[in-house]
């Protein structure tokens, strides 16, 4: 590497089911990081750049169209394709750190696992969208479902998107699907116990992340 070049900066994405406490998570390491010196983007899926919060808008709107599984993946495919060309690349390449509140994972999860979608075709649709760009490591937040209710109930009252106002079946079918994906990729995946307070959860998620960073 030239004097010129930065080293490549990592990409850090949380995953889980709705209101598992990914954004909270998401926030806090971004500051944790910045505190130590690091340049961190902070960012989110569906969404993070105009053209994919245009989308996110389509896709998530409690009144908009009742997209099908397909169509609904190649929406989040098209926002990811955007994101990752205009901010998560640029921002690596350049060596800064990006963490992102959901990416490809939850496209196998919500479109593949509980929408019926096979796994090939949502990745076939990341080699196209998106080069294939795979997380550094990915942080699923594991929390059991009555207490993500209390928190979801506590943020949204009774209101909910278009995808987080799905049968509970369909959500099981998610959270399930999260979990064999680390089960079967322990080297890009771990899972963090996302209960107690959000104070405690950071720490389990520091801890994950120097073992990570330990073991490259
Ligand atoms: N450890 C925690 N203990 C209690 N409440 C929490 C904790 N972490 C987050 N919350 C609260 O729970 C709600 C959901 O958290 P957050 O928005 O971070 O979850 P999320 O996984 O990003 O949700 P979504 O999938 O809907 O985007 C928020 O009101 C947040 O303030
Ligand atoms: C990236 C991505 C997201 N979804 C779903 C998951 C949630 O229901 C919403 C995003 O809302 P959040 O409040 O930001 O969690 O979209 C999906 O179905 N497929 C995806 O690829």
């Amino acid at each position: 590497m030239s004097d010129h070049e930065a080293a490549r900066g990592r990409f850090i994405v949380f995953e889980g089911g709705e209101g598992v406490g990914k954004s909270t998570q998401a926030r806090l390491l971004a500051n944790a990081l910045r505190a130590t010196g690091l340049a961190v983007d902070l960012t989110r899926e569906p969404g993070g750049t105009p053209g994919a919060e245009a989308i996110r808008a389509l896709l998530l709107d409690a009144g908009g169209s009742d997209w099908g599984p397909r169509a609904e993946a190649l929406l989040f495919a098209a926002a990811r394709s955007d994101h990752v060309e205009k901010l998560i690349m640029p921002a690596l390449e350049t060596g800064r750190w990006v963490v992102c509140d959901r990416f490809i994972d939850s496209s196998r999860a919500y479109q593949g696992a509980a929408g019926g979608m096979c796994d090939d075709d949502i990745l076939a649709l990341h080699r196209i969208g998106s080069a294939g760009l795979l997380p550094d490591l990915t942080i699923v937040l594991r929390l059991e479902p009555q207490a993500t209710q209390t928190r979801l109930r506590a943020r949204d009252g009774d209101a909910s998107d278009r995808i987080g106002g799905r049968a509970p079946e369909y959500h099981a079918a998610v959270a399930s699907a999260f979990e064999g994906f680390a089960a079967a990729e322990p080297a890009r995946f771990v899972i963090v116990e996302a209960s107690g307070e959000a104070e405690e959860v950071h720490g389990r998620v520091m801890i994950a992340l120097k073992r990570f960073e330990h073991g490259r």
